[in-house]
């Protein structure tokens, strides 16, 4: 075919949603996971919920790890106030490369840095280089053990303060092994576990943690 699975989903993007319109970027998107390739992306229930802690916190700096093709950055970016931002880290460039046409089509492109380099690296220089001072939402969502790595890096880093929300994805399918009992155990965190379907599978369940840092600052 020549073409990768994220490259054709540009393509029908490109060809059926408007332009500028974030909403409609992400219902064609479900539309060509639902009807043409199922793809990973934070959606339906994961993504409810996503949206629900957005609206809710109001953060003004977000940091995602694993932006795939940037479906939920999309998501989350498109309910931030005009201020706010969302860094998302993608390691793979193909990736990457796609997540950044994505953004562009939706028109969030002035809210969504897109940085393809490894999540531990961008962690420890987003102070000094990215300008960041706290985060207040954090969407782990990349490789499964990654998870326990970056948080524990983003506490070494102080990045997290009182109110602060880390959202990690796919805690039990693929699951992310040692990360739950880690931030469950953790006497900084407040958390909380939401059984949902997986992405565009009705007959598979996975789990979505919700962890709110009340350790100081
Ligand atoms: O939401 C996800 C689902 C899967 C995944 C793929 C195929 C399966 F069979 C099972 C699970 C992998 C993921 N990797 C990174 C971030 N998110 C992921
Ligand atoms: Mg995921």
């Amino acid at each position: 075919k020549g073409t990768t699975r994220e490259q054709r989903a540009l393509k029908y993007l490109k060809e059926h949603a408007r332009q500028g319109d974030p909403d409609s970027v992400l219902e064609t998107f479900d539309e060509f996971c639902r009807t043409q390739e199922w793809a990973m992306n934070a959606a339906e229930e994961k993504g409810d919920i996503l949206d629900e802690i957005v609206r809710e916190l109001q953060p003004t700096t977000c940091l995602e790890l694993g932006t795939y093709c940037g479906y939920s950055a999309v998501r989350i970016a498109r309910n931030l106030s005009p201020s706010a931002r969302l860094i998302t880290i993608e390691v793979n460039p193909d990736y990457a490369a796609v997540a950044r046409e994505v953004v562009k089509l939706a028109g969030l492109q002035d809210k969504i840095e897109v940085i393809n380099l490894d999540s531990a690296d961008v962690i420890r220089e987003l102070k000094t280089k990215y300008d960041v001072t706290k985060l207040d939402l954090v969407f782990l969502d990349h490789w499964k053990y990654l998870y326990i790595r970056d948080i524990k890096l983003i506490e070494e880093e102080k990045l997290l303060k009182k109110g602060s929300v880390v959202f990690a994805d796919n805690v039990i399918i693929p699951g992310a092994p040692g990360y739950l009992e880690y931030i469950r155990g953790s006497k900084n965190y407040k958390s909380t576990f939401y059984s949902v379907h997986f992405e565009y599978m009705d007959d598979m369940k996975d789990g979505v943690e919700k962890s709110v840092y009340i350790g100081d600052e």
